[in-house]
C-alpha cells in the first residue's frame, strides 16, 4: 500500500446510516474533519429498507381504517386501496433507492463521504475496500466510531436460503403483493406488515410463538391489534413457530409446516423474527472483539472492552434502543462526547448530563403504525414487576372520551400509566388507539422531566381531543 492511500482524519465513522450521518454532522460542526465509510446507500436501513418504505406503506391503510368509520367518509372509501399508487408514493418515500440526496447533504455538511467496505485493523486505524477493489487506509487522530447497524436474523431452518425467504428488505421493497403471504414473527416487524399487505391485498397468515402479538408490550395493545387485523381478514396464530419450509421445485410456493403439526402453504414467507448486528466482517478481531458481536457500550457510547477511549458504537450495533431516532439521540450524546475528549475537557457525565446517554434506557418512546396504533414510552407493569419498582397501574379506555370518539366513532383503545410511589412521578406510559403517535411525546416530556403528578393535575388538555385521556387517568387514580 503507497503512502497516497494512508489519509488522516480527525473523526472516521463506519455507516452512513441515520446514525453515523448524526455523529459525523456533530463532529464536523465541533471542528473536527471527518470521513464517513459507506457500503451501500447513505441513508441505511431506515431510509430504503424500514422505517421510510414501511411507513408509506402503512399511512393509506390506516387512514383509510380511520375514515372507513368516519359518517359521510365511508363510501368514499369503500373499495380496496390503490395498490400501484400506494408503491409508486412507496417508491418515492425510498427515494428510488438512490442516495444522491443524502450524498449531497453529507458534503453540505462538510463531511467526506467514503464508498465502501470499512474494516477496523488495529487502534485508531479502518482499512476501506473500494468498489473497485482498492484499499484505502484511514488513520483517526481522536476516534472511530461504528456505526453499521443490524439485519434481520433467521431462525436456524435447515438450508433456509434456498427458500429465498422474505425479510425487511423484500417485505418493504415488493413491487406486488404476494396472494398468500405467511409471516413468522409477531414483533414490530410482523405486525406492521401484516397490516400493511393485508389492506393491500395479501391473504396474510400471521404466525405467533407467544400466546400475544407485541410480546415486549403490554398485553393489551397485542389484544386490540389481534381484533382488528382478524377483523380485516388476517390469519393470526398464537403458539406456533415453523418447523421446515420448503419452496416446492425451488421456485414456486412455499410449503410450511408448523410446531403444531399443521401445514400451510404460502406465496412468500416473511422471517420478522428480531435483529442482529452488522459485526461480522467488521475488523472486530483486530482490536480483541468478536465478530458478529452486539458492541456494549458504556453511557458515553465508548465501547467498554477496548481500552484507550477511542472506539465508539453508535445505534443499533449497540442493542440499546434499536430505534431511528435514539440511535440519532446517540449520535448527538457521541458527538459531543468525541469533541469534548478531542478538546481535552473532563466529561459531563451522570443522568442526563450532556455527554450521558440516558433517554436510550430511560425514556424510549415508540409507536408501532398498526390499526390501532400503539405508543409507549418507559417502563411496562411487566418490566416494573421484573425490576423490583413499586408502582401504581393506572388504566383508562381511551374509547369513553368525547375527542375519540369525534375521531372515529367506534374508537376502541386503552391508556396506562405508571406512577412510582415514592417519587410520584411517571415512569412508563402506553396508548393504543387510532391517532395516539402524537400523544407519546406528551409522556415522554413528563417522564424525562420528571414531572410530579401532582403538577400534572395543572397541565390541561384541550377538550375535545384524545389528549383529555391525561385528565382522565388523574382522575381515575384519585378517585380509587
Ligand atoms: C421494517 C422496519 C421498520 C422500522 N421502522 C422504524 C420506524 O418507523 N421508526 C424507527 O425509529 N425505527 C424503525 N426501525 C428501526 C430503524 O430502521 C433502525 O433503528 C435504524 O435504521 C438504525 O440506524 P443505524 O444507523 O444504527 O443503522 P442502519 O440504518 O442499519 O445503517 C447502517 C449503515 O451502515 C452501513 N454499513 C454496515 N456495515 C458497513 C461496513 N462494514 N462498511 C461501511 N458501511 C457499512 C450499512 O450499509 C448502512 O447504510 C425499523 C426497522 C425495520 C427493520
Ligand atoms: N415503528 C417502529 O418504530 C419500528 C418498526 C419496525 C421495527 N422497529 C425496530 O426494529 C426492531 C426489530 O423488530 P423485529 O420485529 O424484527 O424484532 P422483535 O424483536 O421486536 O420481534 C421479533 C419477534 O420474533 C419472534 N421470534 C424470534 N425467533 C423466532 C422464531 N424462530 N420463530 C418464531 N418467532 C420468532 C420473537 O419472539 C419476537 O416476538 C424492533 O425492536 C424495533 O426497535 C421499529
Amino acid at each position: 500500500m503507497t503512502t497516497e492511500n494512508i489519509r488522516t482524519y480527525d473523526v472516521i465513522v463506519i455507516g452512513a446510516g441515520p446514525v453515523g450521518e448524526n455523529v459525523a454532522d456533530r463532529t464536523t460542526a465541533a471542528g473536527l474533519s471527518t470521513v464517513v465509510v459507506e457500503s451501500e446507500l447513505a441513508g441505511g436501513e431506515c431510509s430504503y429498507w424500514a422505517c421510510e418504505p414501511s411507513k408509506a406503506l402503512l399511512r393509506p391503510a390506516l387512514f383509510r381504517a380511520d375514515a372507513a368509520h368516519i359518517p359521510g367518509l365511508a363510501s368514499a372509501v369503500a373499495g380496496p386501496l390503490d395498490v400501484d399508487a400506494v408503491l409508486a408514493h412507496r417508491d418515492r418515500m425510498s427515494a428510488h433507492w438512490k442516495d444522491d440526496g443524502q450524498v449531497e447533504w453529507i458534503k453540505s455538511a462538510g463531511i467526506d463521504l467514503l464508498r465502501g467496505h470499512g474494516r477496523l485493523a488495529g487502534e485508531r486505524q479502518v482499512t476501506v475496500e473500494t468498489p473497485d477493489g482498492d484499499a484505502v487506509r484511514l488513520r483517526a487522530r481522536h476516534a472511530v466510531a461504528v456505526c453499521t447497524g443490524s439485519r434481520a436474523a433467521l431462525p436456524p431452518l435447515p438450508r433456509i436460503e434456498e427458500l429465498r425467504p422474505w425479510t425487511n428488505r423484500e417485505a418493504t421493497s415488493a413491487h406486488q403483493a404476494p396472494e398468500r403471504l405467511v409471516i413468522v414473527g409477531a414483533g414490530v416487524v410482523g405486525v406492521e406488515m401484516a397490516t400493511a399487505w393485508q389492506a393491500l391485498g395479501s391473504s396474510v397468515t400471521l404466525l405467533a410463538r407467544e400466546d400475544v402479538l407485541l410480546p415486549r408490550m403490554e398485553p393489551f395493545a397485542g389484544e386490540l391489534v389481534t381484533e382488528r387485523l382478524r377483523e380485516a381478514g388476517a390469519d393470526v396464530r398464537f403458539g406456533v413457530s415453523v418447523t421446515d419450509a420448503k419452496r416446492a421445485d425451488g421456485a414456486g410456493e412455499v410449503r410450511i409446516r408448523l410446531s403444531d403439526g399443521s401445514e400451510l402453504t404460502a406465496d412468500e414467507i416473511l422471517f420478522a423474527t428480531g435483529r442482529a448486528p452488522r459485526s461480522t466482517d467488521i475488523g472486530l478481531d483486530s482490536v480483541g472483539l468478536t465478530p458478529g458481536d452486539w458492541l456494549t457500550v458504556d453511557d458515553s457510547l465508548t465501547v467498554t472492552a477496548v481500552p484507550g477511549e477511542w472506539l465508539y458504537a453508535v445505534g443499533d450495533v449497540n442493542r440499546r434502543a434499536l430505534f431511528t431516532h435514539q440511535g440519532k439521540y446517540q449520535a448527538r450524546v457521541a458527538g459531543a462526547v468525541i469533541a469534548a475528549r478531542a478538546r481535552g475537557e473532563q466529561l459531563d457525565t451522570g443522568r442526563w448530563a450532556p455527554h450521558s446517554s440516558t433517554a436510550d434506557i430511560e425514556a424510549v418512546p415508540g409507536v408501532v403504525f398498526t390499526d390501532p396504533t400503539v405508543a409507549s414510552v418507559g417502563l411496562t407493569a411487566r418490566d416494573a414487576e421484573r425490576l423490583g419498582r413499586d408502582v401504581e397501574v393506572v388504566d383508562y379506555e381511551i374509547g369513553h372520551l368525547a375527542g375519540a370518539v369525534q375521531y372515529r366513532p367506534d374508537y376502541r383503545g386503552r391508556a396506562r400509566i405508571l406512577i412510582d410511589r415514592d417519587r410520584q412521578v411517571v415512569v412508563g406510559a402506553t396508548f393504543v388507539g387510532p391517532g395516539v403517535e402524537e400523544l407519546v411525546h406528551s409522556a415522554t416530556v413528563a417522564l424525562t422531566g420528571e414531572v410530579p403528578v401532582e403538577r400534572l393535575w395543572h397541565a390541561v388538555p384541550a377538550f375535545p381531543t384524545i389528549s383529555e385521556v391525561w385528565l382522565r387517568l388523574l382522575e381515575t387514580r384519585s378517585n380509587s
